[in-house]
């Protein structure tokens, strides 16, 4: 085990793992000393000393029985020591999943997961057969080369020069070999992608009745794979017989260094012959060897892959004993950059003590790992139990509020305080009790729709459950399902409308009964009837509550209780919606803008007047 993979061996499993090796060991040396003494028996049995031969059985089968006893230990050893493995990576990788920053999830290492538990995990604990196979490769030769060099030191030397001579042409085919195995790789998995996305957009393309233009660009990607294939085949030959020709001119070259010793009469044709035969058994494991470093380096890739996971540090939890938010609060303020607006907020209904529902962005500044400065000291006070909307262009940065406010990632400057408290000295077990989130994309698990709703408070009691979705609406989904209450959403909630998704979320919420919720508003077009449910639904969650919401639809912004306008990573304006039109700055003209598009829309679509059409993202 070497490197990376060394890190990864579980905690409890050195030990029985060095035991493996050294009984890989043995096995591989055991086979090498098999070889070596089948020369001197091949060579009394050539000249007739038969007597002489059957003593050499002796080493030979008590070679064998050391290398069987090894293998026997091998095979009862390599699953077990594979299966713990797998399953201590399985553990640890699930274990840092719960411990990394939630805002890793949204991060371009996310989607590498399955790969890392499904493929990565499985090539580690692959490497305990993997050891065996190299080891075996490696140790086997070195001990023939021993024998020979014992032997007759003259073309034991013959072979030892051959050896790294063939390993470099070895090398060098595979490297031929390898790249246009990577072109063919790489159109295999284009070709692949585009039959999956031909899949995927069937609704579209038939909808648009536009087949074959999606069947074009499948055929291409195809008729690409095969070329790549044909040319495969072709272009890894080369590289295929420059191996294959380095291990040929080895072996003859061993022949000729022989025979020549044989015509000079420096050595016996019968020995000669078995000492070549013995050569060659060096020189072929090397073919393995090659190949097996090239699985080892894959094996090292993944432990590395693996080990960058488990080491991304979890965001710093408070070290001090929990104490008050009081106490906790005047420890905030006194690391405060901008003065406490939390002093005047209103009393929150949910969750404890006055205050503790309030929220307070003070000059944030944020970037995310890598990328341009997003929040350039912004700074905003939602009261407690009230609905503050957040508007703003397409990227002003409205979502990463909210994901501050849940610490999916630490402030780069400023502060963000939660009832007074800096969300850095508050556990993130008791920041994210208090915070409920009704994300756009909501994720639901292919259970029941109760199951999905009782997520949000595993305690809740039937009635909760039952309560949470009749204030949510959730109730009228359910009726229409074909087995009511017992009816799987089905993977990721597919079965249900966007509307109907958010819906199940908000019941969530209301069953967590967090008293600040931070909700991204759909932006999906909702029919009449959705649209109505997800607004009572809304209501439901904002009585006594303090709402964060990324307001798409002009309905919820006139609705709040203050606006807050996003723009260039600050906050431009913030008020209630008479106040920012009396003002005449840039929510006035967002609102007209937006006033228009839907007047707009209205006489476009021809819509019954006073039904409100979707309205476009804000
Ligand atoms: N996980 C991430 N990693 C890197 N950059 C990100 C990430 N999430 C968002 N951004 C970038 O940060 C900026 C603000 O994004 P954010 O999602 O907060 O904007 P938004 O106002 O909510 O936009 P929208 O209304 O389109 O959802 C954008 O430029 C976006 O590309």
């Amino acid at each position: 085990m070497t490197g990376g993979l060394r890190g990864l061996v579980p905690a409890g499993q050195h030990r029985a793992l060095g035991r493996y090796l050294v009984a890989v060991v043995v096995y591989a040396v055991s086979e090498g000393v098999a070889f070596g003494v089948l020369v001197p028996l091949l060579i009394d049995l050539i000249d007739g000393r038969t007597g002489r031969a059957g003593w050499w059985l002796v080493p030979l089968t008590a070679a064998a029985a050391v290398g069987w006893v090894a293998h026997y230990y091998l095979g009862s050893r390599a699953l077990r020591l594979s299966t713990a493995w797998r399953r201590d990576l399985y553990t640890r990788i699930g274990e840092q999943l719960v411990r990394l920053p939630l805002g890793w999830f949204d991060g371009p290492r996310a989607g590498e997961v399955p790969q890392l538990v499904v493929g990565d995990a499985a090539r580690v604990a692959g490497s305990v057969f993997l050891a065996q196979a190299l080891l075996g490769a490696l140790l086997t030769p070195v001990t023939i080369a021993v024998f020979l060099l014992a032997y007759d030191w003259r073309l034991g030397l013959a072979a030892l020069v051959a050896a790294p001579v063939v390993v470099a042409a070895l090398v060098l085919g595979g490297r031929l070999s390898a790249r246009t195995e990577a072109a063919q790789h790489a159109a295999t998995a284009q070709a692949g992608g585009r039959l999956v996305e031909f899949a995927c957009a069937q609704p579209t393309l038939r909808a648009t009745g536009n087949t074959a233009a999606g069947r074009a660009a499948l055929d291409e990607a195809l008729t690409a794979q095969h070329r790549a294939a044909r040319r495969e085949v072709v272009g890894s030959l080369p590289g295929e017989y420059l191996g294959e020709l380095g291990l040929q001119l080895a072996f003859t070259a061993l022949l000729l260094s022989g025979l020549a010793l044989a015509t000079d009469d420096a050595l016996r044709p019968a020995r000669m012959i078995a000492l070549v035969v013995l050569g060659i058994s060096l020189l072929r494991p090397l073919d393995a060897v090659v190949g097996l470093t090239g699985d080892l380096r894959g094996c090292q890739a993944s432990a590395r892959r693996i080990d960058d996971l488990l080491t991304v540090p979890p965001l710093p939890e408070p070290t001090a004993a929990p104490a008050s938010t009081a106490a906790r609060a005047e420890g905030a303020a006194a690391r405060a950059t901008g003065a406490s607006l939390a002093e005047d907020q209103a009393t929150g209904a949910h969750g404890g003590p006055p205050g503790e529902a309030g929220i307070e962005l003070v000059d944030v500044r944020f970037a995310y790992p890598g990328g341009p400065e997003v929040l350039g000291g912004l700074t905003l006070s939602i009261p407690a139990g009230r609905t503050t909307a957040l508007v703003g262009t397409s990227g002003a940065g409205k979502t990463t509020v909210t994901k501050l406010i849940a610490r999916f990632h630490d402030v780069d400057a400023g502060a963000v305080r939660v009832g007074g408290v800096d969300v850095r000295d508050l556990p993130s077990a008791e920041l994210l009790g208090r915070v409920a989130l009704v994300f756009q994309d909501v994720y639901l698990f292919d259970a029941t729709v109760e199951d999905n709703i009782r997520f949000g408070n595993p305690d809740a009691t039937p009635d909760q459950v039952r309560d949470a979705a009749r204030r949510a609406r959730v109730d009228t989904i359910v009726d229409r399902l074909p087995d009511g209450w017992a009816s799987p959403v089905g993977e990721g909630g597919r079965l249900l409308s966007g509307g109907e998704r958010q819906r199940v979320a908000i019941a969530r919420a209301l069953c967590k009964d967090a008293p600040i919720v931070l909700l991204d508003e759909a932006t999906a077009s909702l029919d009449t009837e959705n649209e109505a449910a997800v607004y009572a639904a809304l209501a439901e969650l904002a009585a006594d509550r303090t709402v964060l919401i990324i307001a798409h639809r002009l309905d919820t912004i006139v609705r709040a209780d203050q606006i807050a306008v996003l723009d260039g990573g600050r906050v431009l304006e913030c008020g209630p919606h008479a106040d920012l039109l009396a003002r005449d700055g840039r929510y006035a003209a967002f609102w007209r803008e937006r006033e228009r598009a839907r007047g707009w829309r209205l006489r476009h679509d021809d819509a019954p007047t006073g039904q409100p059409a979707p309205e476009p993202a804000g």
